[in-house]
């Protein structure tokens, strides 16, 4: 796992914005090869799909070739619902990009058979080949997706009752009424995530700071389910200076040199070798710069793309 830590909300939304871009515009996606993105809902994702959008509209992007599949969706919401995840989508990434609309994937709260939709949600994407990168934020008691604590760390694709916690936390967006608030989602499993080839979470703000220092800090553990990620091969946690709170100062001192490390090793490198289906390279670094937890510093950061402090990580731990 890898810890980016950056100042404030907007800095590390672009970070996780670039950092797609780049993937994308690597992977050079066809309709033959699409490149298979999954998405999360929240307000963390929201500043990443205005920067994405940004990005687009000036042509740094085009999510033309691009399949996503949403995380979770609640369960007898209305599509049209103005706070159903299929509406949020639409208004914040979808109707501003050029997705194929036949590409778009988000789970049908309403479905007659709810098992069913989950089973075959599963199966579409496996028909995909995986996911290729699975971006997603995280509840203050640190669920990913809708998998709330004691969630099976092998869990898959399901039907899930929420979490209180959960439910309080989302009553901002139904004027504070508990009553209004879903009770059940479909939400793809801890399991899902972990098969996808990447994942990427953003984090921001000082409710998300114990969740942080749990997935971090603390062993792998179904009342966190965030922390399933320090079995992920390559997973990047990306934070705010106010969610790191908790943190150790030794830990933050930590994940920071790490990053160093990347920065400096990223600027002599030599030719691409492909490994695993990463791209990777042997780097220039000097022998002492170095270790196991530095062996992310050998992974491809292409010319082309606008090399800042920020946008040249990439986990493989
Ligand atoms: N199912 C979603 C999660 O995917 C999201 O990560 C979480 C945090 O949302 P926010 O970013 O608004 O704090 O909210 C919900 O529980």
């Amino acid at each position: 796992m890898r810890l980016i830590i950056r100042d404030d909300t907007n800095t590390a939304a672009d970070y996780v914005a670039e950092y797609i871009i780049e993937r994308i515009n690597t992977f050079a996606p066809t309709a033959e090869k699409p490149f298979v993105l999954g998405l999360p809902t929240g307000s963390s994702p929201v500043p990443i799909y205005s920067a994405l959008v940004t990005a687009h509209s000036m042509g740094r992007i085009s999510f033309r070739h691009v399949v996503t599949f949403n995380m979770d969706e609640y369960v007898g919401l209305p599509r049209e619902h103005p706070e159903s995840y299929y509406t949020f989508m639409h208004e914040n990434l979808f109707n501003h990009v050029d997705v194929d609309s036949d590409n778009i994937n988000i789970l049908n709260g309403n479905a007659p058979d709810l098992q069913e939709e989950c089973t075959m949600y599963e199966a579409k994407i496996h028909k995909y080949g995986g996911i290729q990168l699975f971006l997603g934020g995280v509840g203050s008691d640190g669920h990913i997706a809708f998998n709330e604590p004691g969630s099976s760390l092998s869990s898959r694709t399901r039907l899930k009752s929420l979490a209180y916690e959960t439910m309080l936390a989302n009553a901002r967006f139904f004027n504070g009424d508990m009553s209004l608030v879903p009770r059940m989602a479909l939400t793809v499993g801890v399991q899902t995530i972990m098969n996808a080839k990447e994942v990427v979470i953003i984090a921001t703000g000082a409710s998300k700071a114990l969740a942080i220092q749990s997935a971090i800090e603390g062993g792998v553990n179904h009342m966190c389910t965030l922390s399933c990620l320090q079995l992920h091969p390559c997973s990047l946690v990306v934070v705010d200076q106010d969610a790191t709170m908790e943190l150790k100062v030794k830990t933050v001192a930590y994940f920071r040199g790490v990053e160093r490390t990347i920065q400096k090793s990223a600027k002599t490198r030599r030719p691409l070798v492909q490994t695993n289906g990463i791209h990777s390279e042997l780097d220039e670094a000097e022998p002492d710069e170095l270790s196991p937890d530095s062996m992310s510093s050998r992974i491809h950061i292409p010319q082309s793309f606008p090399v800042r402090s920020a946008t040249i990580s990439y986990g493989s731990t």
